[in-house]
């Protein structure tokens, strides 16, 4: 794959000015927690001590899966355009959550596997009617793969242009968390069954299956090792979009906020091929994807929510975005001990 982001890693020259500031606010020292960490990361960023965040996006990327025909959801392939027209109509959980919080919330076609042309507002980045299935051939051919990195660098400069400096990526694709295990399998060294689990909602007979369906996958494809390869083998192409949506947000020193398992995934693909867009990263959430812990673990990571939800959509980006804002005005609007008039010791 060619280098086509260049991803600075985090300069912390403002780190000593900014932790500074944080800690002339009228509290004991280190009382806001991981909220000094998040305004901490968003200053060095945005290289900012008054650091904002403008015009927040979340993009929901949706694409099919071949492997969903295999018995690994719960649910059927067509739910994924489904889902898509109630995204369009506002309805999903997503939508909610995001006009909760003001959000602009971006529905692409990514590759799901109908004639969406009816839809309004849709994102036509389509790069095929869904992926093969993996059992039998790569998901996707390493031009999709790298067409699918392409168009999701390009939708986020486009927001970016448009003056959003805090973007977030979700997605929609029934087998999905199929293809997210396989890449954390195989980008982490972890066991299968470690990284397996129920997403849509299967039963223990269904998890089993869903375990020997990728283990056959695995067998059929041995010994990948590449970050790209591997997310060609066995990704969709909502997931390789999310990949490209990382890299460039990164490339242009954007925030950006990580949801559950699947989009966990694509990042451990992202940072496979560029670990520095990892600086860029807050996490949302845990997701109930087991699988998804471990995933964290692996990526050092610390999450801000844990509410037990495995529902992908970018749904714990919405509802962790208060937090960076939350971050962002105690940094720039608390007094300090000096303005406030408050003894230190
Ligand atoms: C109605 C509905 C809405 C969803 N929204 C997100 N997902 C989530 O579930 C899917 C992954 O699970 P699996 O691998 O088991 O198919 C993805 O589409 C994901 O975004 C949904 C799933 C359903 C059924
Ligand atoms: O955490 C997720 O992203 C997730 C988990 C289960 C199903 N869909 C998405």
């Amino acid at each position: 794959m060619p280098q086509m982001f260049d991803i600075q890693p985090l300069s912390r020259a403002l780190a000593p000015a900014l932790q500074a500031k944080i800690d002339q606010k009228t509290k004991p020292l280190g009382a806001l927690g991981q909220l000094e960490a998040l305004a901490l990361q968003i200053g060095l960023i945005q290289n900012s001590l008054t650091p904002s965040l403008t015009k927040p996006c979340i993009f929901v990327f949706a694409g099919d899966h071949g492997v969903a025909g295999s018995g690994v959801s719960a649910y059927p392939q067509a739910v994924t355009a489904q889902m898509v027209a109630n995204f369009a109509a506002g309805g999903a959980a997503i939508n909610v959550f995001a006009r909760q919080h003001q959000i602009d919330l971006l529905i692409v076609d990514a590759g799901v596997n109908a004639d969406l042309t009816a839809i309004p507002g849709l994102i036509d980045a389509g790069i095929g009617k869904g992926t093969a299935n993996f059992l039998d051939q790569p998901a996707m051919t390493r031009e999709q793969c790298a067409i699918a990195l392409a168009k999701g660098a390009e939708l986020v400069l486009r927001q970016r242009d448009q003056g959003c400096n805090c973007i977030g990526f979700g997605e929609m694709g029934i087998g999905n968390t199929s293809s997210a295990a396989l890449i954390m399998h195989c980008l982490t060294g972890l066991p299968l069954e470690a990284c397996v689990g129920r997403g849509t909602g299967l039963d223990d007979a269904q998890l089993q299956h869903k375990v020997s369906i990728l283990q056959q996958a695995l067998t059929r494809h041995p010994g990948l090792s590449d970050p790209s390869e591997i997310l060609a083998t066995f990704g969709g192409f909502e997931i390789a979009m999310m990949v490209g949506a990382y890299l460039k947000a990164a490339e242009l020193n954007m925030l950006i906020m990580v949801d559950g398992f699947i989009a966990g995934s694509a990042l451990l693909a992202a940072a496979g091929l560029h670990p520095a867009v990892l600086d860029y990263c807050v996490f949302s959430h845990m997701s109930g994807e087991q699988g998804h812990r471990s995933l964290l673990d692996h990526l050092h990571a610390r999450p801000l929510l844990n509410l037990d939800m495995r529902l992908g959509e970018g749904s714990g980006i919405a509802l962790a975005y208060p937090l960076l804002l939350s971050a962002v005005v105690f940094l720039n609007e608390m007094a300090t001990f000096d303005e406030a008039g408050v003894d230190r010791d």
